[in-house]
């Protein structure tokens, strides 16, 4: 993993012939791509395995969440699809996270393997609403702690926590960060945002970031603009 954070585009379409115009304008050397769940449902592995194909380093964002072995079989099947990494949900609990890890264990090339701690468009409200009476950071860092004491490769968060999780869970724990936005950018349901540069500085690992770029009018344009706000 390199010092400089890594964009994934999340392609967040409707369907492949939606997505292919983007992508055809992009390089593996300029970004990695996200494939989550409204896409991959129309357009399935063998989308995935074409990004795959032309080098695209992909992650599969399906945050599987279930029971251990359902959790186990599917991260298995994702990796071998030959993507760069895949998501769990953190709250399925250690034997779930513990079950994703074993999945991928002795594959060679394996993916990374993370767990989403609290989505980023929630607040403190909403986990209240679900029983959780804590802030969103200290909920993220018992969930870091807990991914990372599984033995998964890091986690996703916003980039609010995203020093806590580095002086919680260790350097090479890696921290993806959806919820970026740019100055000025719509923020949608989005709740825990940051800019590029902010979390770049942070030294976040992998920044993900959709609408910023998918909805733009000229979204290459878009992704370049980003790209040069990281390093001004
Ligand atoms: O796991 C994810 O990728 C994810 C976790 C999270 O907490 N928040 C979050 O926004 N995401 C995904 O990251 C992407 C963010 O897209 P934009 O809000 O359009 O930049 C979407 O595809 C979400 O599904």
């Amino acid at each position: 993993m390199t010092q400089q954070s890594l964009i994934f585009v999340a392609l967040d379409y409707a369907d492949a012939k939606s997505a292919w115009p983007l992508i055809n304008q992009l390089s593996p050397e300029q970004c990695g791509l996200k494939v989550g769940k409204e896409l991959f449902t129309s357009a399935g592995p063998d989308f995935v395995r074409e990004l795959v194909k032309r080098g695209f380093k992909v992650f599969l964002d399906l945050k599987f969440h279930d029971i251990p072995t359902t959790v186990n079989k599917a991260v298995r099947a994702a990796a071998e699809l030959g993507v760069w990494m895949v998501n769990v949900h953190a709250s399925g609990g250690r034997r779930m996270l513990e079950a994703a890890r074993d999945a991928v264990a002795n594959m060679p090339n394996r993916p990374y393997v993370i767990a989403v701690t609290v989505l980023t468009s929630m607040t403190a409200e909403d986990l209240r609403e679900v029983g959780i009476d804590t802030s969103p950071a200290e909920h993220v860092i018992k969930l870091a702690q807990l991914t990372k004491s599984a033995g998964l490769d890091g986690v996703v968060c916003s980039a609010w926590e995203a020093e806590a999780i580095a002086a919680a869970c260790g350097k090479g724990f890696l921290r993806v960060t959806p919820g970026i936005r740019p100055v000025g950018a719509e923020q949608g349901d989005q709740r825990r945002i940051m800019t590029p540069p902010e979390a770049a500085a942070l030294g976040i690992e992998v920044l993900v970031i959709g609408r910023p770029i998918t909805q733009a009018t000229d979204p290459v344009a878009a992704l370049k603009q980003i790209q040069l706000s990281l390093t001004a």
